[in-house]
């Protein structure tokens, strides 16, 4: 039965996901007390963090081991080339040791350690053997490393994305989101209150209370929260698993809707007239990363639109993970001409119709499909 399927890999992936979140952590800690060598500038000037690079390389490393490296390809974010320049030695020693740093816990979290410590060949080795660019046939694991660059970097929001495709179809998805609580009243919270009063002030990433793991596997019909572990703690089967479904919520009156936070990432002004059209009233809810993901699955909102500038082609590790996540827990994600998502077609999500539309359910997805209908025209997209 499909539902039975995949169960070892959801497995390696959910912990590799938990080990990435601590690493993650470790990471924005050291970035909060500021040290500007953990930054540098992407061609396309997005920060790019030494999580990225460590992420990446352990991930990499752990699913070969685990699957044989001749098993796995992996289509990620990061590529090898600005690591493995010899200006960047000073930069490729701090993602050695973090790398190693974090495969000395992997026991905790159920996974094998390395029998020794990493080299710098080893690691970038690791690094580049992510270069899949996926497609229609096969599996292919897809990684973003540091999904929300910009929120890990101020000390917000962000996620560590997992997901498989097979024939290209996403069969896991897998949402690390170390600063997204188990808790509920945490987004009332966040979004009232918590944005004004450290407007000038980098949080502290323990002020956030505990992070938590998604996961789910395509036709169970169901998706799971898993708190991260802290300190001693090790990761315990099924670690304190709780169910989530989207919200029943389809008056949009009460519907909460969210947003990427940056304007260069959606276009704000056209998706507020269409909530105004659709007779959402609430304060759109901005959030970085696949956290918007995390929220429509277990019901803390509503809806997702994201609307990035034409011809800019949206990657599929910034969506596989989340929209499956979504789908299990019983929503729906289509593009905004009401059509699924095509993750079979390589690295981007190729023929998207404009945008993307999350929603807990029918109901409400239907309205903003004819409400994109009714308004693209007038719209200067
Ligand atoms: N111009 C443009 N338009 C749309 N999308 C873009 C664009 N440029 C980049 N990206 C990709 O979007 C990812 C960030 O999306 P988010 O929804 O997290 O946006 S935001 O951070 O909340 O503003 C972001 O993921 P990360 O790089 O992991 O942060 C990018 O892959
Ligand atoms: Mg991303």
């Amino acid at each position: 039965m499909e539902a039975e399927n995949y169960s070892e890999e959801l497995d390696v992936a959910v912990r590799v996901v938990h080990l990435a979140c601590s690493l993650c952590q470790t990471v924005q800690e050291g970035l909060v007390s500021a040290s500007s060598d953990h930054v540098k500038s992407k061609d396309d000037d997005s920060p790019v963090t030494v999580a990225d690079w460590s992420v990446q390389a352990m991930v990499s490393w752990i699913l070969s081991e685990h699957f044989g490296s001749q098993n796995v390809s992996i289509v990620a974010e990061e590529d090898v080339e600005t690591l493995s320049n010899p200006n960047s030695a000073g930069l490729l020693d701090v993602v050695v040791t973090t790398v190693n740093k974090c495969l000395a816990e992997a026991p905790k979290f159920g996974l094998k350690k390395p029998a020794k410590t990493l080299g710098n060949s080893q690691v970038l080795n690791a690094i580049s053997r992510c270069n899949s660019s996926g497609g229609p046939t096969g599996r292919h694991w897809v990684l973003d490393p540091v999904d929300g660059t910009l929120g890990f970097v101020r000390g917000d929001q962000y996620a560590v994305a997992l997901a498989l495709i097979e024939d290209g179809k996403v069969v896991i998805g897998v949402l690390g989101c170390p600063n997204y609580p188990m808790r509920k009243e945490w987004l009332n919270y966040h979004h009232e209150h918590y944005r004004a009063m450290t407007e000038s002030l980098l949080p502290s990433p323990h002020s956030w209370d505990e992070g938590c793991v998604m996961y789910t596997r395509r036709g169970s019909g169901k998706a799971w929260m898993q708190p991260l572990i802290h300190g001693n703690e090790t990761l315990e089967w099924p670690n304190f698993a709780k169910s989530i479904q989207v919200s029943s919520i389809d008056d949009p009156a009460l519907a909460t809707f969210c947003e990427p936070m940056e304007r260069a990432n959606t276009n704000h002004s056209f998706t507020s007239g269409l909530a105004h059209s659709v007779g959402l009233r609430k304060k759109p809810l901005r959030v970085y990363s696949m956290v918007k993901y995390a929220a429509i699955a277990r019901g803390d909102a509503e809806i997702f639109m994201k609307f990035a500038t034409a011809g800019y082609k949206e990657k599929i590790w910034d969506h596989a993970a989340g929209v499956l996540i979504v789908e299990e827990a019983g929503g729906v994600v289509t593009d905004a001409g009401g059509r699924p998502l095509d993750f079979s077609k390589g690295m981007y999500l190729e023929g998207l119709d404009r945008g993307i539309i999350a929603c807990c359910g029918v109901p409400l997805h239907d309205k903003i499909v004819s409400a994109i209908f009714a308004s693209w025209d007038s719209s200067n997209l």
